[in-house]
């Protein structure tokens, strides 16, 4: 099974993609339930939401679904927001809390390390190797975490969602001006709602490779589903129309991060 998909390219910017994928191995597609079958916390379809908007940008995609191991969680099994409802390494839930998996299928101590190996450390060492690639070439690189999400889930917070959610590990994961000019197209997009650092403050990815002073800016952005999907529901289909009118707005915030990043080389990447 093939474990990621790499497009390279020569952009400070790279794109990563840790769940858009959907594929099972059949030994955990037979463990999971008939609620977990449904696969309903994919980020569907945004590889093709983003798919040609930023130029020479490399893309770093994931082809194995969550449910297998997430990639955009410690390895180590810590929790992304220890006392609140999250879901882990190996889920055991989906994101409305309710079990993924058959009765006595759950996921043991070995599925996780095996996991670990295959999945998890296999993307990571592909994303990293990427990461260095672009820092080798402009001294820096920005790595942005392309996510998407149902804009109701009571289990984990409460409301509806805004249409933008920019996560920065609460200013630690990227230089500021990063996020800023993130902030800026997301608050001017016409009929768009946004926050920053609100609910989804960045995954493992955005907290473990954000290291500004090391040139290694990470910035997350969640989408909500209705955005771009015709129902936050099974078969959760693209909704071209959607999607057109909202990827004028993503190639702006991709553009300006690439400037961004640009104008950092050019003053030595003095923050
Ligand atoms: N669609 C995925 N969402 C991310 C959010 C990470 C965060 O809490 O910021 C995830 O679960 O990994």
């Amino acid at each position: 099974m093939t474990v990621f998909k790499i497009q390279k390219g020569n952009s400070p910017v790279i794109l990563a993609f840790p769940h858009t994928g959907t594929d099972l191995p059949a030994e955990v597609w037979d463990r999971l339930n008939d609620n977990g079958r449904l696969l309903a916390d994919t980020d569907w379809h945004i590889h093709d939401l983003y798919a040609g908007l930023l130029q020479d940008a490399t893309t770093v995609r994931a082809t194995f679904h969550r449910y297998v191991i997430d990639a955009n969680r410690d390895p180590d099994g810590n929790s992304l927001y220890p006392g609140q409802n999250t879901t882990g390494l190996i889920p055991k839930t989906d994101f409305d809390g309710k079990s993924i998996w058959k009765e006595g299928a759950e996921p043991t101590h070995t599925d996780i390390a095996a996991r670990l190996d295959a999945f998890h450390s296999r993307y990571h060492t592909a994303l990293s190797a990427e990461i260095e690639r672009v820092k080798a070439i402009h001294g820096l690189a920005v790595l942005y975490d392309c996510h998407s999400i149902r804009s109701h889930i009571p289990f984990l917070f409460e409301g509806t969602l805004p249409d933008f959610n920019i996560g920065s590990n609460s200013g630690a994961s990227c230089a500021l001006e990063f996020e800023r000019v993130t902030a800026e197209v997301a608050g001017y997009a016409a009929g768009y709602t946004s926050i920053v650092n609100g609910r989804f403050t960045g995954g493992w990815t955005t907290r473990h490779y954000g290291k500004p002073a090391e040139g290694i800016h990470a910035i997350q952005m969640e989408l909500a589903q209705s955005t771009h999907l015709a129902a936050e529901a099974v078969p959760f289909a693209y909704d071209p129309e959607k999607a057109e009118k909202l990827r004028p707005h993503l190639k702006a915030i991709l553009e300006r991060l690439e400037t961004v990043a640009y104008e950092l080389k050019a003053m030595g990447n003095e923050r």
